[in-house]
C-alpha cells in the first residue's frame, strides 16, 4: 500500500476500519470454541441448530440475520430474491458451499455472491485470526501480552483466547470446495450437452425453473415483510398477556423473529407516540426489549439492563451488536527499537497488509491481513512492536509522560502501557511498574525485556500499599482492575458472570486505589503532578462514580482535559445523580462508536499535598517522598456523604468492610499466613503502635521488611515493602484535618 493511500485514510478520528479485516477477524463473540467446528462444518456440510442452551450456535444464525438487516437480503434469503436457486431452503451450509465456489469464480459480482462470500468469511475468521496473532507457546509465556486490557479483576487475561486457537484445523483447499459444490449441482444438468436438437427443450426448462424461483422468492418476500413489519404499521411486538406466543415461548427461540422484534421495539421506542400500541407504556416496551436482548445475545438480565441504561435504545442495540464482533487487530510500534514507517515496510514485505490506525496515533498500525503469525515474526521477537488494543493507547497518551520523570504504573501487567510509557520517555527517568499478581508480573518482565525497556523497576505489591511503599511520583497511571464490560467482544463470559456484587466490590477497590494513586503523586512536581484513572469498563459505578468519590475525598485534585482528540464526554448526571460538572472532561470510548474496546479515561491534576500518612511507615515512605520539604499535609479532607452515596445505591461502607476483610483473609491464606495469627499480632501491633505514635512525631523510621519482589531495571534499585502491608488495614484512612 502506498503512502498516498495512507495519507488519504488519515483525518478526523474515524472508527477503526473493519471492512477489510472481515475475512480475518469478523466473527461472532461466543464463537471461540466453535471456530474450528465452524470450519469442519463447512467441510462436512453439517449445520448446527441454534438452541437456547447453546448460544454459541446462535451466532451463526445471527450472521445471516445481521446481513439481512443491511437491506439487500431481508431474512437472509437473498439468493432466492435473485431468482437463482434456493428459497427458504437456502441455509448456511448451502451458503458456505456456494460461497466457496463464488470465491473461486471471480467473474460473479452479483449481490447474492457477495452475501455468500460474506458468510463464508465469517465462518473462517477465528482460524485466520489465530494465524494472524501467532503461536501457543508465546501466549503461555505471556509474550503476546499486549492484549492486556481484557483483564478483569480476578487477574484472568481476556486476551488469551483472542490470540489464537487451533489454527491448523481447517485446510481450505479450493479443489475440495469445488468438488463438493459439484455434488450439490443438478447432475443431469451438468451432464446434458447443449446441441441444436435439444436447445429448445433446455431453454424451456430453464425458463420454467426461473419462474419457479421467482414465485418462491416472491412468497419469501411476503413472509419476510410480515415478520419485520416493513409496511410501516405499528409493530405488534408486545406479548398478549394470555397468549403464550412469540419467539421466546418456544423451546428453541426463533432467532429470526427475536431479532426482528428487537429492531421493531427499538423503532417503537425511537418514535413512541406514533408507533406504540394504544394503552401500552414505554416501560413495557423497554422490558420486552431487555428480555429479548438477554435471549438473543445471551446476557444476564442484570447486566443487559445496566448496559441498556447507558444509551438510547438505538445506541444500546448498536452497542450489543458491536460486542458480537471482534475489534481490529492493532500493533504498537516500539519506538525504542524502530520507527513506524520502517516497521510497516518490513511487515509489508512479509505479506502483512496494514495501515496507520489513524491520525490520532503516531505509533499504531491496524493489521488487515497477514501471511505470517504476528506473534512470531522476527520483528515481533526483536521487540519492534507489541500487539495491543487501540484503546489501550489512550490512557498513556493522556498520561503524557515526559523524559526524565518518575512514574508509577500501579497495575501494570502485562505491560502494554508500561512499555509505551517507557518509549515515550525514551527510556529515561524511571518507571515503577507494579502489579499484585505475581504470575502476571512474569509477562510484564517478559515484555519489558523483549521491548528493550531499561528504565523500569517491576514490583509486586497490592497497589493500595502506595504511597507507603514509595511516593512522590511526577505522574501515576491507574489502569484499574475492572469488570471488563468494555471488552465483551473479547470475553463473552462477562455477559453472564458479572453480578451486582462485582459492581459493588470493584468500585470499592477502584476508589481505594485511586486515593492511593493521588496520594502517591508529588503535587510540587515541576513537570507533572498528574494522575490517570482508566478502566476497560463502561459502567458508571466503575468510572464517573469512582472519579466523583475521589474528587470529594481529595479536594487537592481537580479534573483536567485528557488531551485525547476523540471520545464521548463522561456523564455529568446519571439517573438523577449529579456529578462534578467537570466530569465531561473524562472520556468514554465505545465499540459501536469508534470500533475500539470500551474504555474510560480521566485525568486529574494534583494541586495540593495529600493527607499526612497516619502511620510511621506512611510518613517515612509516602508523605516524606511526596513532600520533600517535610511539610505536614493540611489539606482538608471531605467526609463521606453517606446519603449521597446511598442515593446512588452502590457504595455501602460497612458492607464493603465485610468484603474487604474477607479478601484480606484470603490474601493472607494464599501467602500461607494464618489470618487468625495475624489478627492476634495486629492487636498487639495496634497497642505497640499507639505507644510508638506518641514517641514519633517526625517519621524517619527505617522500613524493616525487605521487598517481596524487586526486579531491577538498569539501575538495580531495590525497594522495600512496608511492614504496614499485612498489619494495617489496606485502606488509607483519611483523617479530617483543618486547613492551615
Ligand atoms: C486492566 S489490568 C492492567 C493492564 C495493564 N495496565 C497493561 O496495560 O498491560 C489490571 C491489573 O491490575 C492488577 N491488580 C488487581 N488488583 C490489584 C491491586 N490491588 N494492586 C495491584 N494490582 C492489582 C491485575 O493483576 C491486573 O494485572
Amino acid at each position: 500500500m502506498g503512502v498516498g493511500r495512507r495519507m488519504k485514510k488519515q483525518g478526523p478520528p474515524p472508527p477503526l476500519d473493519e471492512s477489510r479485516i472481515s475475512s480475518l477477524m469478523k466473527r461472532k463473540a461466543g464463537d471461540f470454541d466453535d471456530s474450528a467446528r465452524g470450519k469442519k462444518r463447512k467441510a462436512s456440510g453439517e449445520i448446527k441448530v441454534p438452541t437456547p442452551a447453546n448460544p454459541a450456535y446462535n451466532h451463526t444464525a445471527n450472521s445471516g440475520l445481521k446481513l439481512a438487516t443491511k437491506g439487500k437480503f431481508a431474512n437472509g434469503f437473498g439468493k432466492a430474491q435473485k431468482g437463482q436457486k434456493g428459497g427458504k431452503g437456502m441455509r448456511m451450509a448451502d451458503a458456505v458451499m456456494s460461497g466457496a465456489l463464488q470465491d473461486e469464480d471471480e467473474s460473479s459480482d452479483d449481490d447474492a455472491a457477495d452475501f455468500l462470500r460474506g458468510n463464508e468469511k465469517e465462518i473462517s475468521t477465528d482460524d485466520d485470526a489465530a494465524d494472524l496473532l501467532g503461536g501457543e507457546e508465546e501466549k503461555d509465556a505471556g509474550l503476546l501480552g499486549g492484549e492486556e486490557d481484557g483483564m478483569s479483576e480476578d487477574g484472568k487475561g481476556l486476551g488469551d483466547e483472542f490470540l489464537g486457537s487451533e489454527s491448523s484445523v481447517y485446510d481450505s483447499d479450493p479443489q475440495q470446495e469445488k468438488a463438493r459444490f459439484s455434488e450439490d449441482e443438478d447432475e443431469s444438468d451438468a451432464e446434458e450437452k447443449l446441441t441444436a436438437a435439444n436447445i429448445a427443450g433446455l431453454s424451456r426448462r430453464l425458463d420454467e425453473r426461473q419462474e419457479e424461483d421467482a414465485a418462491e422468492a416472491q412468497l419469501e418476500l411476503e413472509e419476510a415483510a410480515l415478520q419485520t413489519n416493513l409496511d410501516g404499521d405499528r409493530p405488534n411486538v408486545l406479548d398478549d398477556e394470555d397468549e403464550d406466543a412469540g419467539p421466546v415461548s418456544r423451546l428453541a427461540p426463533d432467532l429470526q423473529l427475536l431479532r426482528s422484534r428487537i429492531t421493531d421495539t427499538v423503532r417503537v421506542l425511537d418514535d413512541f407516540s406514533k408507533l406504540s400500541e394504544p394503552g401500552r407504556s414505554r416501560a413495557e416496551y423497554t422490558a420486552q426489549l431487555i428480555k429479548d436482548v438477554c435471549l438473543y445475545y445471551g446476557y444476564s438480565s442484570y447486566l443487559a439492563e445496566k448496559l441498556f441504561n447507558l444509551f438510547t435504545p438505538r445506541e444500546a442495540f448498536a452497542f450489543f451488536e458491536a460486542n458480537e464482533s471482534a475489534r481490529p487487530v492493532v500493533i504498537r510500534t516500539n519506538t525504542i527499537r524502530t520507527h513506524r514507517r520502517e516497521l510497516a515496510q518490513s511487515l509489508i514485505n512479509k505479506g502483512v497488509t496494514l495501515e496507520p490506525v489513524g491520525k490520532w496515533s503516531k505509533v499504531g498500525l491496524q493489521v488487515f491481513e497477514s501471511q505470517v503469525p504476528l506473534g512470531a515474526t522476527p520483528e515481533y521477537l526483536a521487540g519492534q512492536y507489541i500487539i495491543m488494543a487501540a484503546s489501550s493507547f489512550l490512557p498513556v497518551m493522556a498520561l503524557a509522560p515526559q523524559e526524565h520523570e518518575r512514574i508509577l504504573d500501579m497495575t501494570a501487567a502485562p505491560g502494554g502501557k508500561t512499555t509505551y510509557i517507557a518509549a515515550l520517555m525514551k527510556n529515561t527517568g524511571s518507571i515503577f511498574a507494579n502489579d499484585s499478581n505475581k504470575n502476571r508480573t512474569k509477562a510484564l518482565i517478559g515484555n519489558i525485556h523483549r521491548l528493550g525497556v531499561k528504565n523500569t523497576i517491576v514490583c509486586n505489591h497490592d497497589a493500595r500499599e502506595f504511597p507507603r511503599v514509595i511516593g512522590g511520583f511526577d505522574r501515576v497511571l491507574l489502569d484499574a482492575p475492572c469488570s471488563g464490560t468494555g471488552v465483551i467482544a473479547k470475553d463473552p463470559s462477562i455477559k453472564t458472570n458479572k453480578t451486582e456484587k462485582d459492581f459493588m466490590q470493584l468500585p470499592h477497590l477502584q476508589k481505594q486505589l485511586l486515593l492511593c494513586a493521588i496520594d502517591s503523586v508529588d503535587h510540587t512536581s515541576k513537570t507533572g503532578g498528574y494522575i490517570i484513572y482508566s478502566t476497560c469498563s463502561v459502567s458508571i459505578e466503575e468510572n464517573e462514580q469512582v472519579v466523583h468519590y475521589a474528587l470529594k475525598k481529595r479536594p487537592n485534585v481537580k479534573l483536567v482535559e485528557t488531551g485525547l482528540t476523540f471520545g464521548v464526554d463522561g456523564f455529568v448526571s446519571y439517573m438523577g445523580k449529579q456529578f462534578d460538572p467537570k466530569m465531561k472532561m473524562t472520556k468514554r470510548f465505545y465499540p459501536h462508536a469508534y470500533n475500539v474496546d470500551g474504555f474510560f479515561v480521566s485525568k486529574f491534576k494534583k494541586t495540593g499535598p495529600s493527607p499526612n500518612m497516619s502511620t510511621k511507615e506512611g510518613v517515612a515512605n509516602g508523605a516524606k517522598n511526596s513532600d520533600p520539604l517535610g511539610m505536614v499535609d493540611r489539606t482538608p479532607i471531605a467526609t463521606d456523604d453517606e446519603d449521597e452515596e446511598q442515593a446512588f445505591g452502590s457504595f455501602d461502607d460497612s458492607e464493603d468492610e465485610k468484603y474487604m476483610e474477607k479478601a484480606r483473609r484470603n490474601r493472607l491464606r494464599r501467602k500461607g499466613i494464618n489470618p487468625k495469627a495475624v489478627n492476634g499480632k495486629k492487636k498487639a501491633d495496634i497497642n505497640a503502635k499507639s505507644v510508638e505514635k506518641e514517641e514519633t512525631t517526625n517519621g524517619t523510621t527505617a522500613v524493616k521488611h525487605p521487598s517481596k519482589v524487586a526486579t531491577t531495571g538498569s539501575k538495580g534499585i531495590k525497594h522495600s515493602k512496608a511492614k504496614a502491608s499485612t498489619n494495617a488495614s489496606p485502606r488509607v484512612k483519611a483523617p479530617t484535618v483543618r486547613a492551615r
